[in-house]
């Protein structure tokens, strides 16, 4: 019998994956909690606007919608690209605009969507760009946080993992744009670097 793809299959970046950090269950699980506690704080909020960081937090933008909808809220959702790490493993901290928000969030609830929270600058960086553009509030939902990377104080208001200091790829988060679409996150072998 044919299989549809990616299921009881591994991916072909298996092999390259030193060690899962957060599993797909994990993440599933996560995603649900907490979409029920925004849901829960937002209840008297009416059109909130779910801003999604491209592209990395794509994989978490989808799932976190999909799971505020199943708790019977309704979202909009705009996405901005912004890039500060480019090929590089290490945030520059110039964080660049590829792509703007298309209409106006003046008077808007925000919620940012964020794959990671890592130094923590294109954060810091993106939170004065909303507020500028006078959006009503903004928090934040981030899956993943390095507590031991961050380099400005930012608030955060919904975490889903704290994780280890190393960089991590997989659930839409990339090496040179690679690994992006792993379900899970996890470290790469030393010896994908070596041959970077
Ligand atoms: O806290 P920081 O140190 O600023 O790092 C976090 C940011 O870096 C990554 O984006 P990146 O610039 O790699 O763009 P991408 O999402 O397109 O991969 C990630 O998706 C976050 O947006
Ligand atoms: O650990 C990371 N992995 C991939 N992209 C990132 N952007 C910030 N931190 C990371
Ligand atoms: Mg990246």
């Amino acid at each position: 019998m044919r299989q549809a793809v990616g299921m009881d299959q591994g991916s072909s970046y298996d092999a390259d994956i030193d060690r899962v950090i957060v599993s797909e269950e994990q993440i599933r699980d996560k995603t649900v909690e907490l979409a029920k506690q925004v849901a829960e704080d937002y209840r008297r909020v009416d059109g909130v606007l779910l801003v999604g960081v491209l592209k990395g937090a794509v994989m978490f933008m989808a799932d976190f919608a999909r799971a505020m909808g199943r708790n019977g809220r309704s979202v909009e959702m705009e996405f901005m690209a912004v890039s500060s790490y480019g090929q590089r493993s290490t945030s520059s901290g110039v964080v660049r605009i590829l792509k703007d928000l298309d209409r106006d969030i003046a008077g808007r609830h925000v919620i940012v969507v964020e794959d990671i929270v890592d130094s923590g600058l294109t954060l810091s960086w993106l939170l004065k760009y909303l507020a500028s553009r006078s959006a009503a509030s903004v928090e934040v939902v981030a899956l993943l946080r390095k507590p031991d990377a961050i380099k400005v104080n930012i608030p955060v208001k919904y975490v889903g993992f704290d994780i280890p200091n190393e960089f991590v790829v997989g659930y839409g988060l990339d090496f040179a744009e690679r690994y992006r679409e792993l379900p899970y996150v996890g470290v790469l072998k030393p010896s994908v670097y070596a041959r970077a």
